[in-house]
C-alpha cells in the first residue's frame, strides 16, 4: 500500500485540520462538517494526480484546445454516519462518480474496551474494473476499513483501491496497510502517535460523527 499523508508538508490544510481539532472551534457542527468536506476535496485532489488520463481534443468557440482528462470510472463509497461530509468534498471534484454506501459502526459488547464491527446497510454499483474510493474520516483500528472492504467484494474485483481518511492512529495505518493488497493507496491528512483503551485517536479529534451530527444513543 502506497501512503499519502499531506501533513508531511505544510499547506492551507493544516488550519482545517487545526479546527477539526480545536476542542472549541469543533462544537460548531456546521463548520467541523464544512471543514471536512473541504478536506475531502483537497484529498480528491490529490488523489486524482494518480488516476489513468486520456488525450482528449475540446471544441472552444474559437479552435481546439487539447487537454487530458481521467477515466469516468470512480465509485465513491464512504461509510455512515462520518463519512458523509467527506463524501460530500470527494464529489464535488469527481462529478460523475457512481455511489456506494454503507454502515459500519462499532458496538460495544460487554465493556467500553471491546466492539465488534456491525455492517448492516449497504448500497453499491458493481465495482468490476472501477477505481474505487473507500471514504471514512477516522481511521482507528482500521477494523471499519477492513470490514467495508471485505462486505464488498460480492459487488465486483475493482482495478485500483483508494483510501481516503482525514486522521488516522498509526497502528490503524499499520493494519489496513497489511491488510490491502499492493495496488492501493491511502490518502489522509493526519496520522497521530497512538489509541487510547476505548480505540479513540489521541490525540485526534473526539467522536467525528458525534460532531459532525450529535451524540447517539449506544444500541
Ligand atoms: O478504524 P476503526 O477502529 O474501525 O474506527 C473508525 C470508525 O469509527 C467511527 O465510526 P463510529 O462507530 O463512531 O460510527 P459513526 O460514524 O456513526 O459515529 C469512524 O467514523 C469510523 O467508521
Ligand atoms: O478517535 C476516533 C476513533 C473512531 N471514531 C471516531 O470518531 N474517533
Ligand atoms: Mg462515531
Amino acid at each position: 500500500m502506497q501512503i499519502h499523508n499531506l501533513s508531511k508538508e505544510p499547506s492551507v490544510l493544516n488550519t482545517f485540520i487545526s479546527e477539526i481539532r480545536d476542542e472549541t472551534i469543533q462544537k460548531d457542527s456546521m463548520r467541523f462538517r464544512r471543514n471536512i468536506e473541504r478536506i475531502g476535496e483537497i484529498l480528491g485532489y490529490e488523489l486524482s494526480k494518480s488516476l489513468n488520463y486520456k488525450n482528449h481534443t475540446i471544441k472552444t468557440p474559437l479552435g481546439e484546445s487539447k487537454t487530458k482528462l481521467y477515466q469516468q470510472d470512480v465509485v465513491l463509497c464512504s461509510i455512515l454516519r462520518a463519512g458523509v461530509p467527506l463524501h460530500n468534498g470527494l464529489l464535488n471534484y469527481f462529478d460523475a462518480a457512481e455511489n456506494a454506501f454503507i454502515s459500519a459502526y462499532r458496538h460495544h459488547k460487554d465493556n467500553p474496551e471491546s466492539f465488534e464491527i456491525i455492517v448492516e446497510y449497504l448500497a453499491c454499483p458493481n465495482l468490476n474494473d472501477k477505481t474505487l474510493i473507500l471514504a471514512d474520516p477516522m481511521l482507528a483500528t482500521g477494523q471499519s476499513m477492513v470490514a467495508t472492504f471485505e462486505a464488498l467484494k460480492p459487488f465486483g474485483v475493482s482495478k485500483s483501491v483508494h483510501l481516503v481518511s482525514v486522521i488516522g492512529a498509526q497502528k490503524g495505518v499499520d493494519f489496513v496497510s497489511e491488510a490491502f493488497g499492493p495496488n492501493t493507496h491511502l490518502w489522509i491528512a493526519a496520522i497521530d502517535e497512538k489509541l487510547n483503551d476505548k480505540g479513540y485517536i489521541i490525540p485526534g479529534l473526539g467522536d467525528a460523527g458525534d460532531l459532525a451530527f450529535g451524540e447517539k444513543l449506544q444500541q
